[in-house]
């Protein structure tokens, strides 16, 4: 597949195209077009025109979408195909939901180790996933490749490990520590901050207590 750029906005509307697309395949709908997929995503038809004409169309005129060719061509260009590894850094609450969660790994991504300072919790499996000391960290790196750092850590210490995987040449952090990592333009962040999520949802709670109303396409809507 050809490498080029593009704009982060488009590759963030592509897992929710994603999903609408796995939801009509689940029902077994052979053909979708892009206003239906509109309707699904809350993004505007010719939006989602344009973002799968840059990747090289896969749609025709008159006829829409064919839902299989279409997931696995969006399967393809968000790399699923390809296995990636992972590693979970800090095994509390959180980094052991991960860790049990089986989808990431049937979707190519998996977690082959967890790393954490406390011994109550090292040399154990989680999710079949085993917890090493945090100090076997960088030769760990050393041995294994790994794509991603999961980091499920106090947010104080979060650059320092950061730093340490960026060294050691992981490429990859999906960042729930509450704290903004620098890296290098080589390396990607994913924040996953819930909280915000959940902020955004009590203003609108507050909202629909006091009478107000929103429709569900309202609520997909992030344009
Ligand atoms: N992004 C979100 O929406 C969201 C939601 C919940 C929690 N969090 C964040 O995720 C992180 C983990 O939360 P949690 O509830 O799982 O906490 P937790 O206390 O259950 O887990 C933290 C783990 O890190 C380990 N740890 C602490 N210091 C360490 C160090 N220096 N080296 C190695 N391991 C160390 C602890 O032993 C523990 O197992 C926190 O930063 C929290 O703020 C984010």
């Amino acid at each position: 597949m050809e490498k080029k750029r593009r704009s982060p906005a488009i590759i963030r509307r592509l897992p929710k195209y994603y999903r609408a697309i796995c939801e009509l395949a689940e029902i077994t709908i052979s053909r979708v077009s892009s206003q239906e997929l509109g309707k699904l995503t809350g993004f505007n038809p010719s939006q989602i025109r344009q973002d799968l004409n840059s990747f090289g169309g896969f749609g025709q005129q008159g006829y829409g979408y064919n839902v299989k060719n279409l997931k696995e061509n969006l399967e393809k260009i968000l790399g699923l195909t390809e296995e990636k590894t992972m590693i979970v850094i800090g095994a509390g609450n959180l980094g052991k939901a991960i860790m049990r969660y089986s989808d990431f790994s049937e979707n190519g991504f998996h977690i082959i180790s967890a790393f954490d300072r406390d011994e109550s919790k090292i040399g154990r499996e989680i999710g079949g996933i085993e917890v090493r000391d945090i100090q076997e960290l960088e030769e760990f790196l050393s041995e294994n490749q790994v794509d991603i750092a999961v980091l499920t850590i106090h947010k104080d210490v979060a650059q320092k490990y950061t730093n340490i995987c960026v060294e050691k040449g992981v490429q990859g952090f999906w960042n729930f520590a509450p704290k903004k990592l620098r890296v290098p333009k080589n390396v990607v962040v994913e924040n996953m901050w819930l909280n915000e999520s959940l902020y955004t949802l009590g203003y609108f709670l507050k909202d629909v207590k006091s009478g107000l109303e929103y429709s569900e396409d309202e609520m997909e809507d992030e344009e």
